[in-house]
């Protein structure tokens, strides 16, 4: 595990959007396993002006997001979908037929599970997934407890991940109780990884991911067996002191 500490948000998110941009510039047929969220708002800022101002080509680039919530979708502004248009496909020039989401409003859960699972095994897998965490621990949305070798799924969030991201929501109780969620081996399965963290919340979720045993109770832990993970963390993440 690579572990790159930035003074603070603005600091990872730029250092974020420099990983991201320089590993489409390498390879630019990437697939990119994207994130919702605070934690990557202002790289997806960054990364928007970076590939527009060098006029970069994204014609061959595939995403393919980690989640959305069960029941909502294009259309509501708390999906993960309008998310990401509002905060990076409508401000670069990404095919938009090459973006995929889980599909929260699909009739049957089940089969979107199996197809996005497909549509992932068809684009090659994903070379590089961007990953945020929850203080408890999870990744995508999967919460402590969730078996390691799970693919996308429908997945229940805890009262705590409900509560954190109410703050999205006008209630608490408009918050969905269900997402689709790439599972862990799903994103296991992917050839690289870029982990961010920002802000002292997240301090235990870091300190069990760099420091902690291996254990489904914490999903981040399963990073620990990845074997290409950059870890990008500001100061109040890591718990010290970081020199800008
Ligand atoms: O970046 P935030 O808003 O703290 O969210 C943390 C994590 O929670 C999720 O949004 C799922 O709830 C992840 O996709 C994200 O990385």
């Amino acid at each position: 595990m690579k572990v790159i500490k930035a003074n603070d948000y603005d600091a990872m998110s730029k250092k974020a959007a420099e990983f991201i941009y320089e590993a489409i510039k390498n390879k630019p047929d990437i697939t990119l396993g994207l994130a919702t969220g605070s934690t990557p708002h202002r790289m997806y800022d960054y990364l928007a002006d970076k590939l527009n101002e060098n006029k970069i080509d994204l014609s061959k680039v595939h995403t393919v997001n980690l989640d959305e919530y069960v029941g909502l979708g294009e259309g509501d502004p708390q999906s993960y979908h309008h998310f990401m248009h509002e905060e990076f496909f409508d401000k670069v020039d990404i095919p938009l037929e090459n973006t995929h989401l889980p599909n929260g409003k699909a009739g049957d859960l089940e089969t979107e599970t199996e197809n996005y699972e497909q549509l992932i095994k068809d684009l090659g897998g994903i070379d590089l997934q961007l990953l945020g965490v929850g203080r408890n621990g999870h990744i995508g949305f999967n919460e402590p407890g969730t078996p390691f070798d799970s693919t996308t799924q429908v997945v229940g969030l805890t009262d705590l991940t409900i509560q954190d991201n109410s703050r999205f929501f006008e209630r608490v109780e408009d918050v969905p109780t269900e997402a689709l969620s790439m599972g862990l081996k799903t994103i296991m399965d992917t050839k690289s990884i870029l982990f961010l963290a920002s802000g002292e919340g997240k301090r235990d979720a870091v300190d069990a991911l760099l420091n902690g045993e291996v254990t489904e109770e914490i999903p981040v832990t399963i990073l620990r067996n990845h074997e290409d993970v950059t870890v990008i963390v500001d100061k109040a993440a890591a718990g010290e002191y970081i020199p800008s």
